[in-house]
């Protein structure tokens, strides 16, 4: 059921979503505030703000693991209020997730992880969900780990199953919540470096909760300062001409200018080498260009 009132590109239209928590104090904690959100078709994007600004509780939205008390959720023009539990399940099929301490079985190993999203839903043969399992594996690198146990896993290669299990169902969406926040430097880039081979080569819309700015930076095309329960704002990361209002969109404006600022700075140094000039010249010398 597609709402051909929906524009084609917006894979996911949150339209004016809230969600309230009860506190034990009997107070009610409001901590999503009437948000209106797009998000293209195999895009990128990023929800970023402080701890407590309700970045987790928005992007649990998306799929229902939270239930907005107002406002509207589609996905692919569906309307996810209205569907009935089965046709839920059937729906998240096309929405997967990973999670910042990756939620996998400890008792199975990395295959049966894989597996179990196949063999919980439809009806599929056992050779099938085999094929399913062997292409996910090879898909983040990990078809030599088959038979292992998370245990014997480190913090990468955990989420690297996750992210193939998230993919076995075929989502359209792959929903991150900070999915590399248990995990080192090295390893996060290289989790990143798979996240966008994934986009690339199968297409799958990304949504990433990170406090993270060097992640938005290295991963998003498009991103949402999330703050109090609100977007303060949406810009494409590229774009550096708009101004930015909020504080941490101006925080990861300079951080980007800084890098494109190295990034020439080391282009010209190659440049350079590969000219004969001195290096300290040419670190100078604006005129050596790569
Ligand atoms: N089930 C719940 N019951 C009560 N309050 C909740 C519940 N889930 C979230 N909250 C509160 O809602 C607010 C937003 O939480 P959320 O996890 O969405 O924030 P966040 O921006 O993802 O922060 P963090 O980066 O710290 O996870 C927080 O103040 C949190 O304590």
């Amino acid at each position: 059921m597609t709402d051909s009132s929906s524009p084609p590109h917006a894979l996911i239209q949150l339209d004016a979503v809230s969600k309230r928590f009860a506190l034990p104090d009997g107070r009610v904690f409001e901590a999503v505030r009437a948000v209106s959100l797009d998000i293209a078709a195999g895009q990128i994007f990023g929800l970023i703000g402080q701890s407590g600004a309700g970045k987790s509780t928005l992007l649990r939205l998306i799929n229902l693991l939270e239930r907005p008390d107002a406002g509207q959720v589609r996905v692919d023009g569906r309307d996810l209020m209205a569907l009935s539990k089965r046709e839920l399940r059937a729906t998240r099929q096309e929405i997967g997730m990973i999670f910042q301490q990756f939620n996998l079985l400890q008792n199975a190993t990395v295959s049966e992880n894989v597996a179990f999203p196949l063999e919980l839903h439809g009806r599929r043969s056992k050779a099938e969900i085999a094929a399913r399992v062997r292409e996910c594996l090879d898909l983040v690198g990990l078809a030599d780990k088959a038979g292992s146990y998370p245990a014997q896993l480190s913090g990468g290669q955990k989420q690297r199953v996750a992210i193939a299990r998230a993919l076995a169902p075929r989502p359209k969406v792959l929903l991150c919540d900070e999915p590399t926040s248990a995990l080192d430097t090295e390893t996060t880039r290289s989790v990143l470096q798979t996240l966008r081979e994934i986009n690339a080569r199968l297409g799958v819309t990304i949504v990433i909760v990170t406090h993270e700015l060097s992640v938005v930076q290295a991963l998003c095309q498009r991103v949402a300062i999330v703050e109090a329960g609100r977007i303060a704002e949406q810009f494409d990361v590229d774009d550096l001409q708009t101004p930015r209002r909020s504080a941490l969109g101006r925080e990861l404006a300079e951080e980007q200018l800084s890098v494109q600022i190295l990034r020439e700075h080391a282009a010209r140094i190659a440049a350079a080498a590969r000219a004969g000039v001195p290096l300290a010249a040419a670190a100078a010398d604006p005129a050596i260009d790569a």
